[in-house]
């Protein structure tokens, strides 16, 4: 059978990872795939120490490779918004198969792609791009694909599990890590879309368009980050039998679609909040399968390179098949526009400290504040001052309720004379 051929336009962390793992594991590749998978140029702005090109045609202007009438498939490893775009409309545009890791620019312009992609009969494939190696986008879109999902939550940001693994288990300085993260290569080119939860939010966008059918809307995301994050709350997450995971969480709802990123505790009893360092994990709850777990690793060149090449795998074994036979984002007129809840709409347990004068009845205003809003304490830990400089602290768990309340009870809870400082607020899930 006619080999396919690839041009790859990003030789850095996943690019490098993409070809090595191609060339290496050639001949078990082309069995998958009925069919060889030649690399035929490379299109990089930097060489990469780790990657031989041989005798692969490397060129630094992307233009080469998606206009090339050799190449079948475009593989896009650039990142960000601009030339990555460019690459993958030109290349749908000369007819060719796109593979992309890029979940910024899928989140944010994949309407765009998927339309130009389905008028030019060409497939656009994205695994790497939610959960780097897990095949969680496979998972939804295919293995579940009898289901009604009703929810779905991830550790889905290697960096950012990283670092909070290294804070707790270590007690490392969250710079430092990230420094580190920055060096294994896990970490986007702006780390803050990695330690801000805009990396995380759009990989949520993605996955939950194809779990729900409905429309991409990153801008609909509640997105909250990881830098304050202190290792006070960790240690009492601990203490409350929780662990503190950066999540991202979706939830159909008879309101609207619950989508959000923020820190949240876990209860250890969960598998997923056992899930340490660099490595991702995706629960998925559908109506027929019940719930399911997906661990591997998130980032990183070899386990990014897994999902990108078994993408090409995909299109190449359907090479000769007609289009609609591929298995795309969504059928476009099958998805419904169901409306996603504002964060203040969403309901949750929560985890609140905060830090009072040590006198009498403080405690109970706090207690008064929160039943008069009808919200429920289900553990409560008091703490003394632990020096004369510093207050006594309150760390309470609730029951779940709706955010505007708890908003509300927090603004109360801010105005009490005892109070000292703002409140910190941690969502809990206990994911059933
Ligand atoms: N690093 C990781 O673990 C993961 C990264 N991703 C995504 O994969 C994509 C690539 O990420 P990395 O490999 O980490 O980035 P990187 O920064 O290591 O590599 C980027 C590559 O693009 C090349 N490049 C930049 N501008 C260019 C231009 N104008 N023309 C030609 N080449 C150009 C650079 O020379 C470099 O080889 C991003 O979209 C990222 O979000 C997805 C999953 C995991
Ligand atoms: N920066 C990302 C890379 C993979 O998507 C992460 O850390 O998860
Ligand atoms: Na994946």
């Amino acid at each position: 059978m006619k080999p396919v051929k690839v041009g790859i336009c990003g030789l850095g962390t996943v690019g490098g990872g993409t070809f090595n793992v191609l060339t290496r594991n050639a001949k078990d590749i082309a069995r998958r795939a009925g069919r060889e998978i030649i690399i035929e140029q490379v299109a990089t702005r930097h060489p990469n120490p780790n990657v031989d090109t041989g005798t692969v045609a490397v060129t630094d202007d992307v233009k080469n490779v998606y206009t090339n009438p050799e190449i079948d498939v475009v593989v896009e490893l650039i990142g960000g918004y601009t030339i990555a775009k460019d690459v993958v409309l030109g290349a749908i545009e000369n007819g060719k198969h796109v593979v992309t890791a890029n979940k910024a620019l899928i989140a944010v312009h994949g309407d765009e792609i998927f339309a130009a992609a389905e008028a030019k009969g060409v497939s656009v494939m994205y695994e790497a791009a939610v959960a780097g190696g897990i095949p969680v986008i496979k998972a939804v879109r295919e293995g579940l694909a009898a289901n009604r999902i009703n929810w779905l939550a991830g550790i889905i940001n290697g960096t950012g599990n990283f670092i909070l693994t290294e804070m707790r288990d270590k007690g490392r300085d969250f710079a430092d890590v990230l420094a580190e993260a920055q060096a294994l290569g896990y970490a986007e080119a702006d780390p803050t879309f990695d330690v801000e939860g805009i990396d995380a939010a759009h990989k949520l966008t993605i996955l939950s368009s194809i779990a729900y059918g409905i429309p991409l809307q990153f801008e609909r995301c509640y997105t909250e980050g990881i830098s304050k994050v202190t290792p006070e709350d960790v240690e009492y997450a601990d203490e409350l039998g929780y662990r503190i995971k950066h999540l991202g969480v979706s939830r159909r709802t008879e309101r609207g679609i619950d989508l959000r990123v923020h820190p949240t505790m876990i209860p250890v009893g969960r598998p997923i909040a056992t899930v340490d360092g660099v490595l991702n994990a995706v629960m998925v709850n559908g109506d027929a399968v019940g719930d399911t777990l997906y661990v591997g690793a998130g980032a990183g060149a070899e386990p990014t390179a897994s999902a990108v090449v078994a993408d090409i795998v995909d299109i190449a074994r359907g090479y000769d098949a007609p289009a609609h036979a591929s298995v795309n984002h969504l059928a476009f007129d099958k998805i419904e526009d169901v409306q996603v809840l504002p964060i203040e709409e969403i309901e949750t347990a929560y985890y609140l400290r905060l830090q009072v004068e040590d006198k009498a009845g403080v405690l109970a205003s706090v207690a008064t504040i929160l039943s008069e809003r009808g919200i429920n304490i289900e553990a409560l830990i008091q703490k003394e001052p632990k020096s004369e400089e510093t207050k006594a602290q309150i760390i309470l768990l609730t029951h779940k309720v709706m955010e505007k309340q708890m908003n509300d009870a927090i603004t109360a809870i801010e105005a009490l004379s005892s109070t000292v400082g703002s409140v910190t607020r941690i969502r809990v899930e206990h994911l059933n």
